[in-house]
């Protein structure tokens, strides 16, 4: 019999707040003896991995629902596959590879399905799902030059990236951009150019970054906005503390994360939210040096240092100019340097602790957002996805790995809650692919 039938159910009702479902599924854990508290809290691997893989084989080409995102559901169902250690049939590898392939676009970057515009995200779900298949075959099957042709056209000159030809401008579009021509080895000034200003120009009074100038912090943007600034080697730019005074605030009591203020927990945050922390843990040094400064400055605002005494900070090292000295030696210096960027960030030793409850944290994903017969979803009332799944997952294994600092070494037990047989891979928190096809794909296209 399955143990879990053995666990009571929590009762339905017609009108549950949020707050009302996730305190009844507490209590209920709460009420039960030891060895049932461990059944709960357990990974539903089997189940996971058969909701995930059903749902790689309906990616056939008869698979229509969701046709303008099929890069994503591969993205995210080969992700929650390798974050559980699994791998894949040859012949579905071989598919996710033939499929993906066929949505490059002949002039760069990848569309939804085969034949459609190419778009940013879609580019960077692709890059990524190969990048998680790795080998040979799939890593070699990105065009790069035409990448760099594309992202190139996706550029505006105010330094922020369309998400397609004449689409919307946001920072969004900076990461998606920003982390593909990282891996892909391809980033360089000119790509570059005024991206910090513009994801400076995200960053609100709140402390999060938004999704463009002027719109309310969010957590799916602070991501990716902290993030690109890692990755341009611009981070010292942003305001660091008032950034992790606003992230601090988005655990709400329910153990989850919010998005944004004053709205509700929703699983998928605890990626968005969670590797914001995983970043900051790296960040030690800038952040101990802005402390310094605003401690120097008294009651001056990060702001007004960051435009007055301490404006050698990077600002504009290499924005302007960038075509002029594209055949000089400094070029090609910065582009070795923007290589090495993702790579050379997860050598750093985690400094700081979490600044997060991350055994909280796993709690609301494995009682709230796992759904037991596979696949994980927002909340408690909601129906499971692919998307759910693989930002419920990637969150949790940031979880796990959160005391750890060294990026390759295993956790301790007491990070990890529940049985050990729920440890997952770990990721790079840049990317949000497991750390080891993050290296395969550096060497490979290190050399190339
Ligand atoms: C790499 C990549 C494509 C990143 C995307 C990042 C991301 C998740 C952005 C969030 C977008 C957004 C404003 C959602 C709010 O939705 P809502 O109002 O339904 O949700 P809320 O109530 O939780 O804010
Ligand atoms: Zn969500």
């Amino acid at each position: 019999m399955d143990p879990i039938s053995s666990i009571p159910t929590v009762t339905q009702r017609e009108q549950w707040t949020v707050e009302e479902m996730v305190s009844e599924i507490y209590q209920l854990f709460s009420s039960v003896p030891h060895h049932a508290q461990t059944i709960m809290l357990e990974l539903r691997r089997d189940q996971h991995i058969e909701f995930l893989t059903r749902g790689l084989r309906q990616l056939g080409p008869s698979f229509r629902v969701l046709d303008a995102n099929r890069p994503w559901l591969c993205y995210w169902i080969l992700h929650s596959i390798a974050l559980l250690g699994e791998s894949i049939f040859s012949d579905l590898e071989n598919n996710s590879i033939d499929f993906l392939n066929r949505c490059q676009d002949p002039d760069g970057g990848y569309g939804g399905g085969p034949g459609q515009l190419p778009h940013l995200a879609t580019t960077y779900a692709a890059v990524n799902a190969l990048m998680t298949l790795g080998g040979q075959k799939a890593l070699s099957s990105i065009n790069r030059d035409k990448m760099r042709t594309f992202l190139l056209r996706m550029k505006d000159p105010s330094g922020g990236f369309r998400m397609h030809d004449g689409g919307e401008m946001d920072v969004r579009a900076c990461y998606t951009a920003i982390s593909v021509a990282s891996v892909l080895n391809i980033l360089d000034p000119e790509l570059v150019e005024n991206v910090g200003n513009y994801i400076l120009s995200c960053q609100t009074y709140e402390g999060g970054i938004a999704g463009e100038p002027g719109s309310e912090a969010h957590g799916g943007y602070t991501f990716c906005g902290l993030a690109t600034m890692i990755l341009i080697n611009e981070s010292q730019r942003l305001d660091l503390r008032s950034l992790i005074d606003w992230v601090a605030f988005r655990q709400g009591v329910e153990c989850g994360f919010q998005g944004r203020a004053n709205k509700l927990v929703d699983g998928c945050y605890s990626f968005w939210q969670g590797a914001v922390f995983a970043l900051i843990q790296r960040l030690n040094s800038i952040i101990v040096e802005q402390l310094r400064a605003l401690d120097v400055g008294g009651s001056l605002s990060w702001r007004s240092i960051c435009t007055g005494a301490a404006s050698n900070l990077s600002e504009g090292e290499c924005g302007s100019d960038v075509k002029s000295y594209q055949t000089d030696e400094r070029f090609h210096a910065k582009q070795k340097e923007f290589s090495d960027i993702g790579l050379n960030f997860i050598k750093i030793p985690a400094e700081l602790g979490p600044l997060f409850h991350s055994v909280a944290l796993q709690q609301y994903i494995l009682l709230c957002s796992q759904v037991q017969d596979g696949g994980f979803r927002d909340k408690p009332g909601k129906h499971r996805d692919y998307y759910h799944t693989c930002y419920c997952l990637s969150g949790l294994a940031v979880c796990q790995y959160s005391w750890c600092k060294d990026a390759d070494s295993p956790p301790l037990p007491k990070a990890v809650l529940g049985p050990h047989s729920n440890l997952l891979e770990p990721i790079h928190p840049l990317f949000n692919v497991v750390l080891h096809r993050y290296y395969e794909a550096h060497n490979f296209f290190m050399g190339s």
